[in-house]
């Protein structure tokens, strides 16, 4: 079996500013993530998790190391439409309904199949999305011809997701896509995308700032500190899917919880570090 990363992060730094402005964002970051492996980024506010989000998104460009989706640049990669990406706000276009919102990036993208790399055509290969399957499986299926605005913050997020799905991303990058949301619409959007993501099985990429979260969604929790933003712990989540909410208060899940928050408040207290300028 190839066990080619579909991303390979390979000592990514970041640095914004100049002269005494200057702020390292990464250093030293290196990361390699399964196919098909879904993964959250954790970290105190400033750690640099969105940045590292941008640079695979192709948004930014690392100052020093690599980063590779399937082998090729993010720029490729995003060129190819193998990358999805769902912002924190859903940013829908407010005079396009439900079903408008979520066709778009396929029409105006048709092609991209031919420009995907031969890694992520080899494990693509997928039958064409059905937007409408989807939007019902996310129980939009009452809602396909409203705006943006006769729609609830949730809806909206549904709908931004499905619309990131439509292009059957080999990667989806999610930057805090839940963090406004009530807990119950929260945790009610974890499970509906725990069921698309099994459906789907794309790689994801997922910051978030909760640890219970983290933990329900993830095959691995990444933890980051900040000064310099960096990887402090990469933490396997050995729980069995599917996860459903009342896992959420088995022991198991506590005991992953508790891990997680010690290497958070050890990354909270741990001492700036000195960075090359
Ligand atoms: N375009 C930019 N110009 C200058 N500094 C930036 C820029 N983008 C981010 N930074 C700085 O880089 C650091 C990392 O920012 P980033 O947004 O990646 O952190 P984060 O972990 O996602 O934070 P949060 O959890 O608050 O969203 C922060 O100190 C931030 O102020």
């Amino acid at each position: 079996m190839d066990s080619s990363p579909a991303i390979r992060i390979a000592a990514a730094r970041k640095i914004y500013g100049s002269g005494a402005t200057t702020l390292t964002a990464l250093d030293g970051v290196d990361l390699d993530i399964r196919p098909g492996t879904f993964v959250s980024i954790i970290g105190p506010s400033g750690c640099g998790k969105s940045t590292l989000l941008r640079l695979i998104a192709s948004l930014e460009e690392p100052d020093d190391g690599d980063v590779e989706i399937f082998g090729v640049s993010p720029q490729a990669a995003c060129a190819a439409k193998l990358v999805g990406f769902v912002p924190q706000s859903p940013a829908l276009l407010p005079w396009l309904n439900v079903l408008q919102n979520v066709s778009l990036p396929h029409k105006i993208n048709r092609g991209a199949e031919k420009r995907r790399p031969t890694a992520a055509a080899a494990v693509s290969n997928r039958p064409a999305t059905d937007l409408t399957k989807l939007l019902h499986d996310v129980g939009l299926g009452e809602a396909l011809h409203k705006l943006p605005s006769e729609l609830s913050g949730g809806m909206q997020q549904r709908t931004a997701i499905v619309r990131a799905l439509g292009l059957q991303p080999e990667v989806l990058l999610m930057d805090e896509p839940f963090s406004a949301l009530d807990e119950f619409t929260r945790e009610a959007l974890q499970e509906q995308l725990l069921d698309l993501w099994d459906e789907i099985k794309t790689t994801v990429v997922f910051v978030t700032h909760s640890v219970t979260e983290a933990v329900r969604l993830s095959d691995t929790v990444v933890v980051m500190a900040p000064k310099p933003g960096r990887i402090v712990d990469v933490i396997d989540i050995d729980l069995p899917r599917p996860r459903s909410a009342e896992m959420i208060k088995t022991g198991d899940f506590h005991h992953y919880e508790d891990l997680i928050r010690d290497r958070l408040q050890a990354a909270w207290r741990s001492p700036e570090l000195p960075t090359a300028a």
